[in-house]
């Protein structure tokens, strides 16, 4: 088979680079010349763990291409999928101009039958959309090209595409003819060998299932925020709460991570559109909208503790900061927690010097020279008054707190992520303060 992937970000690479690993022909198109220009020489634009070797691989095999020319790539393909972001607009609701943009393209260029796919994250409606400025183009050629359009949201998440795609727990693909089914079952077949199911609806809701999807996974970690924060007033661990209501089948351990709110290019946009969508449409997502403001309160509790701990005297502090990423191994920057800490530090004239294993290029678009970079964890101790741990990165796991506790000045430890042992550290001499569990008292309040 094959495909064209329009738009090499996040998802459009990972896609492209995986379909290519299964044996398919694929090339991947963005307008960003510099992009593909690096892509050329092998220099990929994000960090994604496992990709670059992947990709370097399927491009020697000759399997997978790299193009700014829409025109050439969707040429003879059987399967077009828009993977251009849909970023929110002023008022929330998904911005569709790239996608339809696409769609007009894949319209002013297409040669034969093809499904064109949006792998976007786009509200009801879009692929209607989408099959409207095809036929719009296509008028405007005068041609009369049969043509498919299916929904395939994507579920990957970053730091773990590669697995999240490869081994998917479900492919969700939305179609309206038998023809488009078969085209999408063949394309997925190498990956149904595994026994990932492929479930097939409508599709209005398969563009809805995307949002439900991303909705509910921010709900379990507002309402676990929401329970860690009781969690503390009354004296109860959350940790202890999170594996005991974990193990029950029905609620399951994943997503039940209390932290300092959730960050990333999804789950804020998409819980902000949904909210849009339903607005628009007369109706109001009461849960999402509590969800929504839960998260933006949950992104200032380590500030607050860390103000609380100085009593308000932050100015001229020395804060370290260990994580800059909205969560480990990746190099997103969007909408990370650690930005709202950082300026709200700032704000009250503290010194901050930070470290990230990778996302120190893309931090320095926003923070520019505002903050220091230091080359590794210890570096950004020295002489600090309270470490911050915002993002759970492997490697800060199990430092050696002898060697913090020598390099910082103050032993006061921040932790967002809850990682380390509060007991453990009480006995290293450390103040530690994380989320969730009452450090400074041993007994329950009632
Ligand atoms: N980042 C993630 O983990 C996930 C993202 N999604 C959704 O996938 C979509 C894409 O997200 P990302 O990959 O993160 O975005 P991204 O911003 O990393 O990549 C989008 C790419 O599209 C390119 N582009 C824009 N207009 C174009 C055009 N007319 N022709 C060709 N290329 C064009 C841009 O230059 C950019 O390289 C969004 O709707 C997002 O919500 C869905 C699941 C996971
Ligand atoms: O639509 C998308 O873009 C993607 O959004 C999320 O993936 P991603 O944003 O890459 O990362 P997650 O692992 O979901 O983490 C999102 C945020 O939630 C936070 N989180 C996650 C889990 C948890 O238990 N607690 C918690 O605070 C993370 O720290 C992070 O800030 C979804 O998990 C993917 O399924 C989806 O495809």
């Amino acid at each position: 088979m094959k495909i064209a992937i329009v738009g090499t970000g996040y998802v459009g690479l990972v896609t492209g680079t995986c379909f290519a690993e299964v044996g398919i022909e694929v090339t991947c198109i963005d307008i960003d010349q510099k992009k593909i220009d690096n892509l050329h020489k092998g220099i990929l634009p994000i960090y994604e763990p496992g990709l670059e070797e992947m990709v370097s691989r399927n491009v020697e095999k000759g399997r997978l291409k790299f193009s700014t020319s829409l025109a050439d790539g969707i040429k003879d393909c059987d399967v077009a999928f828009i993977a251009v972001g849909t970023p929110p607009g002023e008022d929330g609701s998904a911005d569709l101009k790239y996608v339809l943009a696409v769609a007009r393209g894949v319209g002013e260029h297409m040669n034969s039958y093809g499904v064109i796919v949006t792998k976007s994250t786009v509200p009801v409606g879009t692929a209607a959309k989408v099959r409207a400025e095809i036929e719009k183009a296509l008028a405007r050629r005068g041609e009369t090209i049969e043509f498919d359009v299916a929904s395939n949201p994507e579920f990957l998440k970053e730091g773990a595409a590669i697995d999240d795609f490869l081994k998917p727990d479900r492919i969700v693909v939305g179609v309206a003819s038998a023809r488009a089914e078969e085209v999408m079952t063949k394309l997925y077949k190498p990956f149904l060998l595994n026994g990932h199911p492929i479930i097939f609806m409508d599709i209005p809701s398969a563009e809805m299932t995307k949002y439900a999807a991303n909705s509910m996974l921010a709900t379990k970690i507002s309402f676990m925020n929401d329970i860690a924060n009781l969690c503390e007033i009354m004296g109860a661990d959350v940790n202890m709460v999170r594996k005991g209501i974990g193990s029950d089948a029905r609620i399951g351990t994943k997503f039940i991570y209390p932290g300092i709110g959730y960050g990333g290019s999804c789950f804020p946009k998409d819980v902000k559109a949904l909210i849009k969508t339903a607005a628009e449409n007369g109706y109001e997502m009461q849960v999402l909208k509590a969800v929504e403001s839960v998260n933006e309160a949950q992104k200032e509790v380590l500030f607050d503790k860390v103000t609380r701990h100085f009593g308000g005297q932050l100015k001229g502090k020395k804060m370290a900061i260990w994580g800059l990423s909205f969560k480990p191994k990746t190099d997103d920057m969007r909408e990370a927690p650690s930005l709202v800490i950082i300026e709200k530090l700032l704000a009250e004239g503290c010194t901050v010097t930070a470290y990230d294993p990778v996302a120190v290029a893309e931090a320095r678009h926003t923070l520019g020279d505002r903050i220091t970079y230091a080359k590794d964890e210890f570096d950004a101790l020295i002489d600090a008054d309270a470490l911050l741990v915002v993002t759970e990165w492997p490697e800060f796991r199990s430092p050696n707190f002898d060697v913090v506790a020598r390099l910082m000045k103050q032993k006061a430890i921040f932790d967002g992520r809850n990682i380390y042992d509060a007991k453990e550290l009480h006995e290293a001499g450390f103040t530690y303060h994380c989320i969730g569990i009452r450090t400074d008292h041993k007994e329950p309040v009632a």
